[in-house]
Order: structure tokens, then C-alpha cells, then sequence
């Protein structure tokens, strides 16, 4: 399945012709979030591009073939359990014809104080010591023909990194861009280490073809474009650019990418520029950690009814959870469980099932109505969150975060916490 055939069954696109000038795609791309999908053509010589392809939960649950928020939890979490094997092809480089220079691929500068253009979608797979894949989503951009800075955080490919620049060797990796959007959702999920996250994209779509390169690296077939490369010990100043939470992350010395070969393919490169703090990335990057925090919550209380994290929060640092509690204390056992689920989030609130997650003048009014804060306010201090927190006490994230048991007391007379309504005639 590729990134065409996924935008093929949209229905809800419009096209787009140059000239894009600079930061066109991006205000197309923030104008038609959560309302259409645009497709750009001619975006380069052999190339167009799309964005927001799994911007909003309809999508997404359409490609998941799900129809609640629970049958789609429970599709990807069950995928992330028992990923299964790639179908290999052998015969692919015909299809593609290879570039010189990263240049030569159309890349987007989304904001204004960001760096230069790069890659926002790209799923890249290394191949670390003993064995073990890995497909996680990482910035990348450019800083020559054939040299580019990548963004590791703190995870798999960067445990990948480490280990390998300790014994000497650099890490083969495969960038693939523009693939299918269950690519990018089981690329941007965290199985345990060892568990390929391409394996859980073939769960979840039936099947995946894939490549192997020369270099050791795999790539999920098709991909509009695949650079086959190495991370080195090399390190440059990467940013300023803009992260999910809206802000420019901090610039810091990351790895340096240095390219082998670049791959286009020869009939529908169709790239896929994913607007950084838009609403597809929220959606793509939280909604595992969503479907996580939906589990974990619904193992410690049973009346769980809606786990959000929010816009406010940039589907990242902010989750509201509605339930029904049995026993008085359920909704901060709730919350520790979100917090234990998603090391990232910051700030979590707890609501009965009558106030929806979705509707933030809802929660405040459950703020205001239903917290006392002599009970229902925690902070938990230094202990660590996303390195995206501006106010963050170091660089990995230390923080102070804050529980928000915003239900109604069960003891109190449930009259005075009813919303009153005007009856329908
Ligand atoms: C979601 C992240 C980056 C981005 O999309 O801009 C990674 C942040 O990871 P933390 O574990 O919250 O530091
Ligand atoms: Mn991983």
C-alpha cells in the first residue's frame, strides 16, 4: 500500500499548482487542517506533494478500519503486540531513478525563524549491533548534497547510535518519504526495543512489502523516496525548528547523516509534507501514546469513558480523561496511571463521564464546579517529561508535573453538581 493509494481513497481533496512561493504549502497546509486534504502538484520536476492525511479521527479510523476510539486502541495496540514478518521484493530499483543531491528534492521550510527546509515525514529504519531493526520518525535536513542533520530524541535510534558509535561503527539507516500514513502511525509507536515498528505497520495493513539496501538498512516498499545512508559520529547544530508543541525546539549538536544514494521513484513521487504542530502531526504522534494511556487507565478504573490528549496541549503534554468512578480516590489512580503511561505528559485531569474531554469549555467548567484543590490538586516534583517543555529543569526533560482530580466528591449531594437544561419543546 502506498501514500497514493492511501490519498486515492480520501474524499475530501483539492489541488494545488505552482508557483508555492516560500511558505505557500505551509499556509495551505495550516488553512486546510482538519477540513481538506490539498494536494500539490509539480512541487518539483517528477514530484508532487500532500498533507494532512490522517489530520483528523475520521481518517485515521477509516485507514485503521475502526469505528470507535476503542476498536481504534485497541487495533493499534494489538498490532504493537504481535507485529509480523515483511515481504521482501527483489526486484524494485528499476522503479526508481536515483538523484544526486538532497537539493534535488523538494523539501518545505514551515515557519519563519526555521532553519532551512527538510523533511518532516520521514520514517527512517536503522539497523543496529545484534540484529535489531528499528523505524522511528525524525527531522531531517539537509546541510549539503549529500549530508544531512537528524533530530535523535532520546529513544531507540538513539540507543542504536550510542551503542554503535561506542564499538566504532556508524549506523546504516534507511530514510523513507512518503509512505503510507499506518507507516507513520506504527513508526511513530514505541513497542519495546527489538520490537520493528515495521512489523507492526504489516500487521496493521495486512501486509508489507519491503527493500533491503545495500548498506544493511531496510525501507518499506513503496516509498516515494529513499536515501540509504549512515549516522556518524559527526555532529552539527540542528534547528532552530518548530516541534508538536508550536514553540521552536532548542538547536543542539545532533548526528550527522552522510548519504549514499537517493532514490525517487520513477511514477508518483508523492511526498508528504507534514506540517510540524499542525493537527496531523498531534494526531500521528499522540494518538499511541493515547491508546497507551487509555489501557492503563482502564486497568486500574472501570468506568473509563474517554481519554483525550488535547489540542491545547498539542495532543502531547495535556490529557483529560472522563470515567465514571466507583470508589472516591479512583480518578487520582487514574491519573497516575496516565502519568506512568506517557512519561511526556505534563498535565493530567480527571472528569466525570457527563463533561466531554473534547470540549475544553467543558473542562474548565468542571474545574470550576468540581475541583477542591486541597484534595484534588498533586503536583509530582522532578521527575521526568518531554524534552519539548520549554521551562523544563535540564535538557532530558526533568519537570514538575501536576494531577488535576476535577470529579465531583460521591459523598456530595449530586444535585448541586447537576448541568442544568432547557427542555427540547
Ligand atoms: C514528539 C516529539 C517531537 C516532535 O514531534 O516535535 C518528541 C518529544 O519527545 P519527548 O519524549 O516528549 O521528549
Ligand atoms: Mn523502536
Amino acid at each position: 500500500m502506498s501514500l497514493s493509494n492511501a490519498v486515492a481513497s480520501l474524499s475530501e481533496i483539492r489541488f494545488y499548482d505552482p508557483p508555492y512561493g516560500e511558505f505557500g504549502i505551509a499556509r495551505v497546509l495550516k488553512e486546510s487542517e482538519g477540513r481538506w486534504t490539498p494536494l500539490f502538484r509539480g512541487v518539483g520536476k517528477g514530484f508532487s506533494g500532500v498533507g494532512n492525511v490522517i489530520d483528523t479521527r475520521p481518517k485515521l479510523y477509516r485507514f485503521l478500519g475502526a469505528s470507535s476510539d476503542e476498536e481504534a486502541y485497541s487495533k493499534l495496540l494489538s498490532a504493537l503486540e504481535s507485529p509480523t514478518s515483511l515481504d521482501f521484493v527483489s526486484t524494485w530499483q528499476d522503479l526508481y531513478r536515483e538523484v544526486d543531491s538532497l537539493y534535488d528534492l523538494p523539501m518545505v521550510r514551515y515557519y519563519e525563524r526555521e532553519a532551512r527546509p527538510y523533511i518532516t515525514s520521514g520514517v527512517v529504519v536503522g539497523a543496529g549491533p545484534g540484529g535489531v531493526y528499528n523505524a522511528s520518525i525524525h527531522r531531517f535536513s539537509p546541510i549539503g548534497a549529500r549530508k544531512a542533520v537528524i533530530r535523535l530524541v532520546p529513544r531507540h535510534l538513539y540507543h542504536m547510535y550510542k551503542m554503535s558509535i561506542k564499538q566504532g561503527r556508524e549506523v546504516p539507516i534507511a530514510v523513507a518519504w512518503g509512505v503510507h500514513p499506518l507507516v507513520l502511525l506504527a513508526a511513530a509507536s514505541s513497542p519495546p526495543y527489538g520490537v520493528f515498528e515495521l512489523g507492526v505497520a504489516a500487521r496493521l495493513l495486512g501486509g508489507l512489502k519491503a527493500v533491503s539496501l545495500e548498506n544493511g538498512a531496510v525501507a518499506p516498499f513503496p516509498a516515494s523516496v529513499i536515501i540509504e545512508g549512515f549516522i556518524t559520529a559527526e555532529q552539527a547544530e540542528e534547528g532552530p525548528f518548530v516541534d508538536i508543541v508550536g514553540v521552536y525546539d532548542r538547536v543542539r549538536l545532533q548526528p550527522v547523516v552522510r548519504v549514499e544514494r537517493i532514490y525517487v521513484l520513477r511514477s508518483e513521487a508523492l511526498l508528504h509534507y507534514l506540517l510540524p504542530a499542525g493537527l496531523e502531526h498531534q494526531l500521528l504522534m499522540g494518538f499511541e501514546r493515547e491508546a497507551r494511556i487509555w489501557k492503563a487507565v482502564r486497568s486500574v478504573v472501570p468506568g473509563v469513558k474517554k481519554v483525550r490528549l488535547t489540542r491545547g496541549g498539542f495532543g502531547w503534554m495535556v490529557a483529560v480523561i472522563s470515567l465514571e468512578k466507583a470508589a472516591e480516590g479512583d480518578a487520582k489512580n487514574a491519573l497516575l496511571a496516565a502519568f506512568a503511561a506517557h512519561p511526556s505528559l505534563k498535565i493530567a485531569i480527571a472528569v466525570d463521564g457527563d463533561v466531554d474531554p473534547d470540549d475544553p469549555v467543558a473542562v474548565e467548567w468542571a474545574l470550576a464546579t468540581r475541583l477542591r484543590a486541597d484534595r484534588g490538586l498533586f503536583v509530582i516534583p522532578y521527575v521526568r517529561g518531554s524534552t519539548l517543555d520549554p521551562v523544563a529543569l535540564n535538557e532530558e526533560g526533568l519537570t514538575h508535573k501536576i494531577g488535576i482530580d476535577a470529579t465531583r466528591p460521591l459523598d456530595a449531594d449530586p444535585v448541586l453538581f447537576e448541568r442544568a437544561r432547557i427542555p427540547e419543546t
